[in-house]
């Protein structure tokens, strides 16, 4: 029987600097070489979990254990920080917060530096860790220059050449195109196979996760463990759903035409899945739903022609490039990390000035507009909300826009409990933003934004760390911000789920340019787009392949049907 990893018995935890705890009677074990995934609502204690095994509580975050923690043997409130990282390697959901170099090299050898590893060993690891992941090309770069997806893959370099017995991934997926998230549950698999560590990943994308075998799922609602499976066992069950997690989204399908998940095997995967009758009763639900509609033409809101930029030193990202915003577009702007997204509604906002071109927002001309003054109109919502938090407590960040443009008091009272109420945050108005979970941080930065009613809101992942509940009440929100207030939605995204479900056009941004420019269910089926742009097909396709169905019709179909419940 193999050993155990980690162990907690009967472990309760409450930070210092909350009033109740946010763990509670904790029992678990996970032995070595296991393979295990931890799902569960936004703030239901993921990462606190996390920060037990890997030891930043209790000695880099101050609160109260009752209970036990071992790790490889070790009591966790003993053991040093030190003993503990050579035991456990964790990449952050916030990479940021990990950066101690100044190019990327160094940031990846940091770890070996502390062990003393020779000079020649740590280049070498350093250079291959670096190629597996795809960012060989940046180790001169300073980490802050990264893209968001880059940055995420210099965190996980750092912790791999480190090689431990137990890897931790707090959401490795968060900023990855759906290429290299597919890219990297395949190496953490081919890690776990090849090197028998004990892997343990937090992480709301689900599906993604699962494309890979997991040993069992972990599922968490306030502070505490609700079930224990093998994902198959789980995705029988109506837990998820009903605790709003999401199911894969090939399971929505099912779910449509009808069939029992209880009459299926296979579950875990799309390509696997079977039940009887399959294909002819998801071609039955196809021919009964009505015909795809083409959505209607729109007029100008941004117009960005013959824009040409590249930062000093690196390649042109922009080479004579033209897009048209329409006035109401929920636009989805996807493509591979790094390949200028970022860099895009940076050129649009002012933050950074085009080499050439010309970018018109109505009919004013943007170049004689300040960031302040293009701020007025276009509210842009960084993929990382740490990087937006100047205040300590959530009104008084929500209220600072407002409070820098001269806003009486009463109007700012009133505004941002609106835009609080909005976001799901009302309750927490008085709480420090540090005490909330990364995903009400977004919410946060989001209600900041909202108060000074911009006409087009540009949004980094605006879901990015959210579990389903929120995802979808911020998708909803925006959504009907969209249709009812007539905002134009400019959404920089690698879900691909979000972007089918609620953007009516897509672009896909490749490093010559625009490659596609369609509707959302037309470039998830189109396989060379796919395949250029670093997306990955939806389970949708994969289904409808399997089935012999017309992949865009049944996409189209299913997405359709989602929206008009999403409107009764
Ligand atoms: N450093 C901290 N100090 C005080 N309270 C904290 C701290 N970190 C988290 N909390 C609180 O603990 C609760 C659980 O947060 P945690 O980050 O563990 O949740 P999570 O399930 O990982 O959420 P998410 O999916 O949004 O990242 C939250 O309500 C949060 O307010
Ligand atoms: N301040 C900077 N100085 C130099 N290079 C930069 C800077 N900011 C970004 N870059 C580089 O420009 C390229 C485009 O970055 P950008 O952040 O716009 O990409 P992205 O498409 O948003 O990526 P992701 O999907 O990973 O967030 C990357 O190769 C990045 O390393």
């Amino acid at each position: 029987m193999s050993k155990p990893a980690i162990i907690f018995d009967h472990v309760n935890y409450q930070y210092d600097s909350q009033a109740e705890p946010t763990l509670h009677d904790i029992n678990l074990t996970i032995n070595q070489g296991e393979k295990v995934l931890i799902i569960g609502p936004s703030g239901s204690g993921k990462s606190t979990l996390g920060s037990l095994i890997n030891g930043l509580i209790p000695h880099a975050i101050p609160g109260k254990i009752t209970g036990k923690v071992t790790v490889m043997g070790q009591d966790v409130e003993s053991a040093s920080l030190f003993d503990l990282s050579l035991h456990v390697g964790t990449v952050l959901q916030d990479p940021d917060s990990q950066f101690v170099g100044l190019t990327t090299a160094e940031d990846i050898a940091f770890a070996m530096e502390n062990d003393a590893t020779p000079q020649a060993k740590m280049k070498t690891r350093v250079q291959q860790w670096a190629t597996t992941l795809g960012i060989q090309n940046q180790l001169g770069q300073s980490p802050q220059a990264l893209s968001g997806g880059q940055k995420q893959r210099t965190a996980m370099a750092g912790v791999l050449v480190d090689e431990g017995d137990i890897l931790l991934f707090d959401e490795p997926l968060a900023a990855l195109d759906p290429a290299a998230g597919k890219q990297s549950i395949a190496l953490i698999d081919d890690l776990h196979r090849r090197l028998g560590v004990t892997v343990v990943i937090i992480e709301h994308r689900l599906e993604e996760v699962l494309a890979q075998p997991v040993d069992r799922v972990i599922v968490m609602q306030e502070g505490r463990i609700i079930a224990n499976e093998t994902p198959e066992a789980l995705l029988k069950t109506p837990l998820l759903r009903q605790i709003g997690l999401r199911e894969p989204l090939y399971l929505e399908a099912l779910d449509l035409a009808g069939i029992d998940f209880n009459d299926t095997t296979g579950i875990t995967s799309v390509n696997t899945i079977e039940a009887p009758h399959l294909k002819q009763r998801l071609g039955d639900w196809l021919t009964g739903e009505p015909e795809h509609k083409k959505p209607a033409g729109l007029k100008p809101l941004l117009q960005i022609t013959d824009l040409t930029f590249g930062y000093p030193k690196g390649p042109k990202l922009f080479n004579h490039f033209d897009l048209t915003i329409n006035r109401g577009d929920m636009l989805a702007l996807v493509g591979e990390n790094g390949v200028g997204k970022t860099t895009l509604s940076q050129l649009i906002t002012g933050f950074v000035k085009p080499d050439a071109g010309k970018m018109t927002f109505g009919d004013v001309d943007l170049a004689t507009q300040s960031v302040k003054e293009r701020a007025d109109k276009i509210g842009y919502i960084m993929q990382d909300p740490n990087q937006m938090i100047s205040k300590i407590k959530i009104f008084d960040e929500v209220a600072l826009g407002l409070t820098l443009r001269g806003v009486d008091e009463a109007t700012i009272k009133a505004k941002v409990e609106d835009a609080l109420k909005i976001c799901g945050l009302y309750p927490f108005r008085n709480w420090p933003i540090s005490a909330l979970s990364f995903g009400q941080k977004k919410r946060v930065t989001i209600a900041s934004i909202l108060t000074l009613s911009p006409q087009l809101l540009i949004l980094d992942e605006p879901t990015a760390g959210q579990d389903w509940r929120h995802y979808t009440s911020m998708m909803r929100f925006l959504e009907k911000l969209n249709r009812d207030s007539g905002i134009t939605m400019l959404l920089i995204t690698h879900d691909m789920h979000l972007m089918l479900e609620y953007a009516t056009r897509t672009v896909v941004l490749g490093h010559t340019g625009i490659l596609l420019d369609a509707e959302p269910a037309k470039v998830l089926t189109e396989p060379t787009i796919i395949k250029q742009a670093h997306l990955a097909e939806t389970s949708l396709y994969t289904l409808a392949e399997r089935m012999g169905l017309d992949p865009f019709e049944f996409t189209a179909a299913v997405i359709a049907h989602e929206r008009q419940e999403r409107h009764v």
